[in-house]
């Protein structure tokens, strides 16, 4: 069996800490917030690394397998859990990704579909992109012949402010290949990842 691994990872611009710190400080004033207790003094300086911890993608080693045995019929995680936050708001959302794929001749090392899911999570986002770039790079790295990306999440832009629709859940799908042309393959992942369900 031939294994290779190799180091994955996204471009990101450089984190200024000090920087984000004393915008921090200066936002919170701006919005009201009194940073004269010694409860809140440090809070800039940790909103600051919260941030940087949120929007910095974390980089993975990739590891893929030949397909040695053949095997042809789907794989699939499902319940991965997923954190990220709204490009709109920059407020959290939470929730879920099934992702599954009919391997060709590479199979991916499980843990490598919550890591890539994972990977793009980290960041600003909206969930319809975040579907679609897990799919679209499952298809470019292991050319398989389909891929299934199932994303259900909490918006805390929709839950906490706003609209307050508390309990929404967003659900967005992307299938590519047979998962997307054939009915049979698609209705299978469909069961096997019970949309839905925890
Ligand atoms: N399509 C999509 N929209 C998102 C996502 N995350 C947040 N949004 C939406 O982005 C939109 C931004 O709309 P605006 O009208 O500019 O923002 P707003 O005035 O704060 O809107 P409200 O949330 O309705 O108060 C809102 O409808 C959000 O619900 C996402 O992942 N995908
Ligand atoms: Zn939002």
């Amino acid at each position: 069996m031939t294994v290779t691994a190799k180091h994955v990872s996204r471009a990101r611009r450089v984190c200024d800490l000090d920087a984000a710190t004393a915008a921090a400080a200066d936002f919170l004033e701006a919005v009201g917030v009194d940073l004269g207790s010694d409860s809140l003094r440090e809070t800039p300086a940790r909103m600051a690394r919260a941030f940087a911890e949120l929007l910095t993608p974390r980089d993975f080693k990739l590891t893929t397998f030949d397909n040695d045995e053949g095997y042809d019929e789907l794989v699939l995680a499902r319940s991965i859990p997923i954190r990220s936050v709204c490009e709109h708001h920059l407020l959290p959302f939470v929730g879920v990704a099934h992702v599954g794929y009919l391997p060709n001749s590479r199979i991916l090392g499980l843990s490598k579909l919550a890591r890539v899911v994972e990977m793009f999570a980290q960041g600003t986002q909206v969930q319809e992109r975040l579907t679609k770039q897990v799919a679209d790079w499952l298809t470019e790295e292991l050319r398989p012949n389909g891929v299934g990306v199932v994303i259900e999440a909490e918006h805390l832009c929709m839950t906490l402010r706003g609209v307050q629709a508390v309990g929404a859940r967003t659900i967005t799908s992307t299938m590519l290949g047979t998962l997307r042309s054939d009915a049979r393959s698609r209705a299978e992942f469909l069961a096997a990842a019970r949309v839905g369900e925890r």
